[in-house]
């Protein structure tokens, strides 16, 4: 199982380098790699295996956050009511491509946290407040996904982490705060 030590912290090169396209059809080894980043993060949101496996929780992760420069991402995100069993969204997405997106920028009004980085950086993170994203899943099914909220902003985080961005490169530097016209906040 995934644990804390295989997530690689900010200053690891991986972090900074652009993923590779995963080849299709699925080999058994990236199907298997994609069933343990969920199991991370699901893992990781439940109170008594966070504790007992020390797991900072977390919606999202990245095949490049445990060093495979690959192109796959998982993401787990429950709904807001407390003890909903509904998600949001949750599923692995292979060659996750953003075909379009709003005009409109959004940003999570209590700002970004990363499990590659162990420290707070406050400020806004502006990104399309709303996506279409396709990618393939762990069935080698193609999907096609509108997303918007919290889900369009964790999911454009993790795509970030495919092309080496980290979340604070988007902060502005001046004003962590600094809010552009029309930028919605989500809370
Ligand atoms: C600096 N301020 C902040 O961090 C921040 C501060 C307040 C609110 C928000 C909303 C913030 N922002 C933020 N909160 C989260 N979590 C909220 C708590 N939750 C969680 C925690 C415990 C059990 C179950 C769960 Cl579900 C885990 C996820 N996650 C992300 N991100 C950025 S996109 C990828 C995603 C990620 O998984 N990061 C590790 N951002
Ligand atoms: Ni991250």
């Amino acid at each position: 199982m995934i644990t804390m030590k295989d997530i690689i912290r900010e200053g690891h090169p991986t972090l900074r380098l652009v993923a590779k396209e995963v080849e299709l059809p699925l080999s058994k080894e990236v199907i298997d790699l994609g069933h343990e980043m969920m199991e991370f993060l699901v893992n990781s949101q439940d109170p008594e295996l966070a504790e007992k496996y020390e797991l900072r929780a977390g919606v999202g992760l990245a095949a490049p956050q445990i060093d495979q420069s690959i192109r796959m991402v998982a993401v787990h995100i429950p709904g807001i009511e407390e003890d909903s069993e509904d998600y949001i969204l949750s599923d692995v997405m292979v060659n996750p491509k953003i075909v379009s997106h709003s005009v409109q920028s959004s940003c999570l009004a209590e700002g970004e946290g990363c499990l590659s980085v162990d420290r707070d950086v406050p400020g806004y993170v502006p990104r399309h407040s709303r996506i279409t994203v396709t990618y393939h899943d762990l069935n080698g099914e193609k999907q096609k996904v509108r997303l918007k909220n919290y889900a369009a902003m964790v999911v454009q985080h993790e795509i970030d982490h495919l092309n080496g961005v980290m979340f604070y490169d988007r902060i502005n530097e001046e004003n962590p705060y600094q809010l552009d016209e029309g930028v919605n906040i989500i809370s």
